[in-house]
């Protein structure tokens, strides 16, 4: 990846500290030649842009659609990889609008322009995108959007291309309403997930979904409850004059309508809250709802950022804890988060389709017991791998970046997973697999499937305690377990299936 370079011009204010003219001269002329190598757009005609280019966050927006349309990669590495933190606001909401956005405002770009740019233009249909999604959902004046992304493409095309760009958005300012119309019948879902959810969805919830899909997603916390008392919490919050809403059932899941940075709510420092979306924090609840042990070995996989590993140790403070990911990358946070809440467990890097492999060797590190049986795990948590289809309003790339075959892939893998797992828990203990998947082919359909091949597992019925806990909008009847979707200000798309070992 091309790297922005850091050099800036000082100013000399103390004048017995100015360089001599020539010096300046030389430096002035360096400074000014300072471009950035722009390999992967070689393609599209741009070879190096200038570094002031290069942090104009319009051209870092179509550069981040750029690898996300093209290059498939991920739209949140991307954005934490390329902005600098005072652009990141806007920028991101540029780079995420587009990609949440993508098929209307291509219908638009379709209707607006008279033919297709060549490959070696192609970078000014990201910048076109933006130019459009600025104009239809963001508030800035309009003749702004129009100027700076013309500009732009003035700098990295030249006048040819810019005019045409300008020719574009300004048609688009003259014919917003009619546009906007036309485009509102366009799906905003690739046509393979169009028709998944159809099928699986009845129509009123899927509205209802789609709206929220579409929507900029909520800012739910948790309270860890052994650091602070939810009541004590509200109040730090109503003291900083931050608005909130409590769970009307889940009381120490708080709601923020107005989006801040973690860091600006207090107790951050101090641990009093994780960031967690309101239907990720059933897992822990559900898992250890009807738990009576007081140091329960329990195992969680695919665990990375640590979300409900926190909140488990946070209902049992005392519980022997595995933690386990495959990526060392993302175990970076599981290590953060539990330090920045002073929770204990054992974090090791490991593939869970494996557990032979490291399960027996890390429970020996744990309890330094060498004469346990295979079966040791009283509760386990199964947060497979999946599609991220419940998360889409948050990662609206998953959109583009999923196709049918990864979903057949990932639905082998996760049966997989928990057919391993369920060798390593303990007669009477508890298994529960969740995924953030709306796709009954990653959800019921692998319980299903694994309990075609074991004969020692029974599942444990959720209904209830999820009628008590969430608004029935957001619940879906499925075969096997509890199938929950997104809505608005509610929590994001899930599944749970609490399974037990009867023999
Ligand atoms: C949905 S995320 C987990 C979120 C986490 N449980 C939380 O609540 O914060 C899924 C995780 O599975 C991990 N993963 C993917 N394949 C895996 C495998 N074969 N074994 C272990 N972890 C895996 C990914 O690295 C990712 O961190």
């Amino acid at each position: 990846m091309a790297k922005a370079l850091n050099l800036k011009i000082k100013k000399q204010t103390n004048p017995s500290k100015v360089r001599k003219p020539q010096f300046a001269k030389a430096h002035l002329a360096k400074t000014q030649d300072l471009y950035v190598k722009t390999e992967e757009l070689k393609v599209f005609g741009i070879e190096k842009v200038k570094e002031q280019i290069y942090s104009n966050p319009r051209f870092q927006a179509s550069l981040i659609i750029k690898r996300v349309l093209e290059d498939k990669n991920s739209l949140t590495i991307n954005v934490n990889e390329i902005v600098t933190p005072k652009d990141i606001g806007f920028t991101s909401e540029l780079a995420y609008g587009v990609i949440r956005y993508l098929p209307q405002l291509n219908f638009i770009a379709n209707k607006l322009l008279a033919k297709s740019f060549k490959k070696e233009n192609y970078f000014a249909q990201f910048i076109l995108l933006i130019g459009i999604y600025q104009i239809l959902y963001m508030r800035e004046a309009h003749h702004a959007a129009v100027y700076e992304n013309v500009e732009l493409c003035k700098k990295l095309y030249g006048k040819g291309v810019a005019t045409v760009i300008n020719a574009c958005l300004r048609k688009l300012l003259r014919e917003l309403d009619e546009l906007v119309a036309l485009s509102k019948e366009v799906s905003l879902l690739p046509k393979w997930l169009q028709n998944q959810f159809n099928e699986r969805i009845p129509q009123a919830q899927f509205t209802q979904m789609l709206e929220a899909m579409n929507a900029n997603p909520p800012l739910w916390l948790r309270v860890n409850q052994s650091k602070i008392t939810v009541e004590s919490f509200l109040q730090l919050l109503a003291q900083e004059q931050i608005d909130y809403l409590q769970h009307p059932h889940i009381k120490q899941a708080i709601l923020l309508p107005k989006a801040l940075n973690v860091t600006e709510i207090p107790g951050f420092k101090q641990g009093y809250f994780s960031v967690q979306d309101l239907h990720a924090q059933l897992a822990s609840l559900i898992l250890t709802k009807d738990n009576t042990l007081k140091t329960p070995l329990i195992v969680d996989t695919c665990c990375s950022p640590g979300g409900k590993t926190t909140h488990l140790l946070d209902l049992i403070p005392q519980a022997k804890m595995i933690a386990t990911d495959i990526d060392k990358t993302r175990l970076k946070r599981v290590y953060e988060n539990l330090e920045r809440l002073e929770q204990q467990a054992l974090v090791v890097a490991a593939d869970a389709r494996t557990p032979e492999k490291w399960l027996p060797q890390t429970f020996e590190r744990l309890t330094k017991d060498k004469s346990h049986s295979n079966e040791l795990v009283d509760l386990f948590l199964l947060d497979i791998p999946c599609s991220g289809s419940g998360v889409i309003r948050r990662h609206p790339d998953i959109k583009w970046l999923r196709t049918p075959a990864d979903i057949e892939r990932l639905s082998q893998i996760q049966l997989e997973i928990l057919e391993k797992s369920w060798k390593y828990l303990k007669t009477g203990g508890k298994l529960l697999y969740t995924s953030c998947s709306i796709l009954g082919q990653e959800n019921e359909q692998v319980v299903e499937k694994f309990l075609q091949k074991v004969n020692n597992a029974k599942v444990i019925p959720l209904d209830t305690f999820i009628q008590e806990h969430i608004e029935t909008q957001s619940i879906l009847k499925v075969s096997q377990g509890v199938q929950l979707i997104n809505t608005l200000n509610g929590g994001d798309g899930f599944y749970y299936c609490l399974l037990t070992k009867t023999a």
